[in-house]
């Protein structure tokens, strides 16, 4: 399936992050604290007055368009496209925006974000440890009359309180149960330097393991700026079905598989097991072009919620929204048979 951009609200229909914060899909259930659900957000106001916190898990954000300026209860946070940020289940938080404002959201019930293994790559690389930031001790103590909202998402469902205090009045705080955001642009990529196309996981920057060795519910992967060097390689991502759910998004610029289509602030969603791959034009591209060292998407960022779950569409996603794309199939139909039995190695 693919999704061309979710609409944001125009200017005319004032609209704040929690107002603006669709489910496109999921997987498992918040009661069982097992699961995932892939969310949009799509808003032009800050919410004032007002902070959200999730009862069901932890919230990952990968903001597309427009700045998030974020007060939690553990201090402040400024989010721009091509950063993302994690705020871990229970913890308040009031987002600011300073226009049209776009993002997803990877939300996790039963455990936390982590950094992969690294195994043979050993002590550095990929996403760093010491490019996470957490926010520094933030606190207001402000009477609100009129009263300040409260709103929880709690198994899966909005719930509201008021009370007659800004609820950001933690003065110092310790521990590392925190906020944090990461630049993308910070990311160390490792990739196939000989031949053959590396699976994406080494783009791996946070994952959120799950009791199986091996197996992730969830991964958050990029296809960041690189060099492609490999010879004697169809250097593209290879056509596959496989047993997980991938869900992709487009932060900026064009991904190498779909340079058409496929829009920054979209979507695509290749289920467990449905074959997809890159379309005719890199193919063709690919199949024809010289094997010299190339840069490919700069400028781009594309990434991908990985998982082992299967996910169910929702009716936002699959009607509501009204950006499912009916004629994404069409980019596979030119694809010509290239077999001849009769060929032999020169
Ligand atoms: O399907 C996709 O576009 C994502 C993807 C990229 C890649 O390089 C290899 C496998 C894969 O699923
Ligand atoms: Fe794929």
């Amino acid at each position: 399936m693919r999704w061309k951009p979710y609409d944001i609200p125009s200017s005319d229909n004032v609209v704040d992050f929690v107002q603006g914060l669709h489910t496109v899909c999921g997987a498992g259930d918040p009661k069982a604290r097992n699961g995932i659900a892939i969310h949009v957000y799509l808003c032009n106001t800050s919410m004032v007055n007002l902070c959200f916190y999730n009862s069901d898990g932890n919230f990952l954000f990968v903001p597309q368009q427009g700045r998030l300026k974020i007060t939690t209860e553990f201090g402040k946070l400024t989010v721009d496209p091509n950063e993302i940020c994690v705020i871990q289940q229970g913890i308040r938080f009031s987002i600011e925006v300073e226009g049209p404002t776009r993002g997803y959201i990877l939300e996790v019930f039963d455990a936390h974000f982590q950094l992969p293994y690294l195994g043979p790559i050993g002590a550095n690389g990929l996403a760093n440890p010491r490019d996470f930031l957490t926010p520094v001790a933030w606190f207001e103590d402000r009477d609100v009359p009129e009263g300040f909202r409260v709103v929880t998402k709690f198994q899966g469902k909005l719930f509201e309180a008021k009370q007659l205090h800004s609820p950001f009045d933690v003065v110092a705080w310790h521990g590392n149960y925190a906020p944090y955001k990461y630049n993308l642009e910070y990311f160390m990529v490792i990739n196939a330097t000989q031949f053959d196309h590396a699976d994406p996981s080494i783009f791996t920057v946070l994952t959120c393991p799950s009791n199986k060795p091996g197996v992730a519910i969830a991964d958050f992967v990029i296809f960041p700026p690189r060099w492609a060097v490999q010879d004697h390689t169809f250097r593209p991502p290879y056509y596959h079905r496989n047993c997980m759910s991938e869900f992709m998004g487009l932060i900026k610029g064009n991904y190498e598989a779909k340079e058409d289509g496929f829009a920054p602030g979209g979507a695509s969603l290749h289920s467990i097991m449905t074959p997809h791959g890159p379309d005719y034009k890199c193919f063709e591209g690919a199949s024809n072009g010289e094997l010299k060292p190339v840069r490919v998407a700069d400028g781009t960022q594309a990434f991908m919620f990985e998982t082992s779950l299967s996910l169910a569409v929702t009716k936002w996603g699959e009607e509501t929204c009204q950006k499912l794309d009916h004629t994404y199939y069409e980019c596979w139909q030119p694809l010509k048979k290239h077999f001849d039995p009769n060929w032999k190695p020169e």
